[in-house]
């Protein structure tokens, strides 16, 4: 399902069995199970196995599954997509991008292996190439065959590749977080906001997530499961947002301004673009109502 809500995305280490048994109680929107830098070398083909039998074996609800593979240049990238397709996630995430033939490299060996339908590639912007190649790495989404549905940040492997200074205020970041925003929005993709390593800081979390959401995020990449109440807070329509979003529904919706592009609600000027808004966040707000009921 396209158009889901991506608010939060729990990453966990694939050779952390208890981690991946924990992950079935987790409200995350998304679980990521990584293959690739939280799993040492020597844990790498048990952690393969471990994962992809647990994707099999199913559970997670309706939580967005996705399996993060090595880079298809290490020993094990390869091997790792062609496993991961015959486990079905939603998807697969594709590391250290660094230009669009990364992405139909993945989306071949994809239909090569005849991976079904329903698994998606998302993207991992983490490489300075990476933010140079937005647009045309975003664009794939519009290939025949591709699969590209979602941009991830890689903020720790930006600020290392850039020898940025990590600050709370991600002054170095905010640049490459905004350009890759645009080139997602220019091809309908989601996008989803990096990590905040200082996972016992609920505050600085939340400030992160506010400004994630506030430079257009759909949600952001967590690493704790104590994260994921605040993320999924911050990046949830409030309610004083669908219950404007219902007004102006409501209000287009009235016979007498079916045809008019712009009208007066409550004080004030909204428009058709507005009332597309407002199906939006109405779509999401009830898409999360019934994931919740779903997850439990
Ligand atoms: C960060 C951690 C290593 C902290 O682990 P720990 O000290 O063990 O945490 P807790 O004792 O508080 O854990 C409490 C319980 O919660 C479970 N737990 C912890 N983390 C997770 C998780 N991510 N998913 C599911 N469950 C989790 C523990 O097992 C405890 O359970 P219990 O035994 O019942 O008490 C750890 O949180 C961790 O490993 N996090 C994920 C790290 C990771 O995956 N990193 C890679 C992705 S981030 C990245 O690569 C960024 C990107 O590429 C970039 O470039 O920016
Ligand atoms: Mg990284």
């Amino acid at each position: 399902m396209e158009g889901r809500p991506r608010r939060s995305a729990l990453y966990m280490p694939g050779s952390n069995t208890r981690a991946l048994e924990k992950a079935k109680a987790i409200p995350a929107d998304a679980l990521i199970f990584d293959l690739e830098d939280a799993v040492a070398p020597d844990a790498k083909i048990q952690a393969r196995e471990q994962v992809c039998a647990a994707v099999k074996e199913g559970g997670y609800g309706g939580r967005e599954v996705v399996i993060r593979v090595n880079a298809l240049e290490t020993p094990w990238g390869a091997q790792d997509i062609i496993a991961a397709c015959e486990a079905a996630p939603d998807a697969i995430l594709v590391p250290k991008v660094i230009h669009s033939g990364d992405i139909i490299s993945a989306a071949k060996l994809l239909q090569s292996v005849h991976a079904p339908e329903k698994v998606r590639l998302w993207a991992m912007m983490e490489t300075p190439m990476a933010i140079l190649n937005a647009r045309t790495i975003a664009a794939t989404a519009v290939y025949k065959d591709n699969r590209l549905s979602c941009l991830v940040m890689g903020t720790n492997d930006l600020i290392k590749e850039s020898r940025a200074r990590a600050l709370h205020d991600r002054f170095a970041v905010v640049p490459w977080l905004a350009m890759t925003l645009v080139a997602a929005r220019a091809y309908k993709l989601d996008i989803i906001d990096g990590v905040y390593n200082d996972f016992r800081d609920e505050v600085g979390l939340r400030d992160e997530c506010e400004r994630g959401r506030i430079l257009g995020m759909d949600g952001k990449t967590l690493i704790h499961p104590s994260q994921v109440g605040p993320c999924n807070e911050i990046f949830s329509p409030t309610q004083e947002e669908v219950d404007w979003s219902r007004q102006v529904i409501d209000a287009f919706g009235q016979p007498e301004n079916e045809k008019k592009g712009v009208i007066v609600v409550d004080g004030h000027m909204v428009e058709r673009l507005h009332f597309a808004m407002a199906q939006r966040t109405v779509a999401i707000a009830e898409q999360i109502r019934q994931m919740e009921k779903a997850c439990g």
